[in-house]
């Protein structure tokens, strides 16, 4: 039995992990230990099994009897326990969501569907580091996965729109505190239909700009509102979140040192926990329509190629639809008038899902499987 240490269970990506786990059934077959920085001594999370009680995250003698651990507790705690752990000796497995560890030599970035023949050369190569990816990017590759198999991109643009929860658990209530809030403001306005449209209007702008309202983790409105900007500048005018992009695909698929260029822009809107994104891609060649989606859509049991039609796109191709789901839906596809070898497309995925928890319990299996 895989002897398997969880740290930051607890948290929202921690959380999802669990559900899918027990949904799975995964804790069949692995010996599980919950690990937490303030929960030692509490009972552990419903596992369909029993568990023993909660041990201390900062237990490094205990964390290295483990043969994985399962980090999603943030980047801050990777920081402190991995390099602990491995100067000490341990020869385990690390899983982890944060990005702390991606660009290491010593790391793969997970995302079995994609990239299966990268872990599998790693793991004969006894790389121990299987790090979850960017949500943004996994879920770029998620849909578009047939395009980069068949190496038929000469070079992308990603414009996203991405959720609330990428920023985290408070963002995610802030969001809606903001929404409530404006909802409130507006609250008799909305009730008189004769109620004149450019003083809602006025009514929303100016309660959004009140010094009350509520933007103390996002630091500005968002409801109703977006943000161009996510995460800390880099070089080159881009944010971190946009270098990601790059980076972590070319990574992700073995191919850093012959990279397709991949650039755009990264934006926060007001969805809950669903990451969409806008794509124009060069192809190296003019390919019919049909091809496309037929490729798209057999790339893997997950993606669902919906017809460039107005009403379906509007059911299927929405973080409303999408939320809680592993699907991923691509649509909107079309030759853009630019050329025929000018490719756009438009994606949506829950960002908890594929892009968080689903990569890391894929791995563990993987190492169940193997080990
Ligand atoms: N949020 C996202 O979209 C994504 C996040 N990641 C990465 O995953 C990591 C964790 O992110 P996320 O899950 O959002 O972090 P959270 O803030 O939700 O959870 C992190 C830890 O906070 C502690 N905690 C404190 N108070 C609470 C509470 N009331 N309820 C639950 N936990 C609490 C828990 O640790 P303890 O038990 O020790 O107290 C928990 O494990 C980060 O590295 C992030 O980069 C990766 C991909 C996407
Ligand atoms: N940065 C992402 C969420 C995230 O946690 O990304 P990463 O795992 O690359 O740090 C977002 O804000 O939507």
């Amino acid at each position: 039995m895989l002897k398997t240490g969880f740290v930051g269970w607890r948290g929202m990506v921690g959380s999802v992990l669990m559900d899918r786990m027990r949904a799975e059934d995964d804790f069949n077959g692995i010996e599980p230990l919950f690990f937490s920085t303030s929960q030692a001594g509490q009972p552990g999370p419903d596992t369909g099994y029993d568990v023993p009680l909660v041990a201390s995250a900062f237990d490094y003698d205990l964390l290295k009897k483990m043969d994985v651990i399962i980090s999603c507790q943030g980047g801050g705690y990777t920081e402190k326990a991995y390099p602990e752990l491995r100067k000490n000796g341990w020869k385990g497995y690390w899983i982890d969501a944060a990005s702390t560890l991606r660009m290491e030599n010593t790391s793969v970035i997970i995302l079995d569907p994609v990239n299966r023949n990268v872990i599998d050369k790693a793991l004969k190569n006894g790389i121990k580091d299987y790090i979850g990816g960017n949500c943004t990017v996994s879920l770029m590759l998620m849909a578009l996965g047939a395009l980069f198999e068949k190496d038929l991109i000469e070079w992308m643009t990603s414009m996203t729109y991405q959720a609330a929860s990428g920023a985290g658990a408070n963002n995610m209530r802030e969001l809606v505190k903001q929404m409530a809030v404006i909802g409130e403001s507006a609250r008799e306005l909305l009730d008189n239909p004769a109620s004149a449209i450019l003083q809602l209007d006025r009514q929303v702008i100016s309660c959004m700009r009140e010094q009350s309202f509520p933007c103390e983790y996002f630091g500005v409105p968002l409801a109703a509102s977006l943000i161009p900007w996510i995460d800390r500048p880099v070089e080159n005018g881009q944010s971190r979140e946009e270098w990601k992009g790059i980076v972590e695909t070319n990574k992700i698929l073995g191919r850093l040192d012959n990279p397709i260029p991949i650039d755009g822009l990264c934006i926060r809107i007001g969805a809950m926990r669903c990451h969409s994104q806008a794509f124009t891609i060069k192809l190296k060649k003019d390919i019919p329509i049909d091809e496309i989606e037929s490729m798209l859509a057999e790339h893997n049991q997950w993606v669902k190629v919906i017809p460039n039609e107005k009403e379906i796109s509007m059911k299927e191709i929405t973080p409303a639809k999408v939320t809680g789901t592993l699907s991923v839906p691509v649509g909107r596809i079309h030759k853009l008038n630019i050329g025929p070898e000018f490719l756009t497309a438009f994606s949506v995925g829950d960002q908890l899902l594929w892009g968080a928890a689903e990569p890391l319990r894929r791995m563990l299996m993987i190492l169940r499987e193997k080990i």
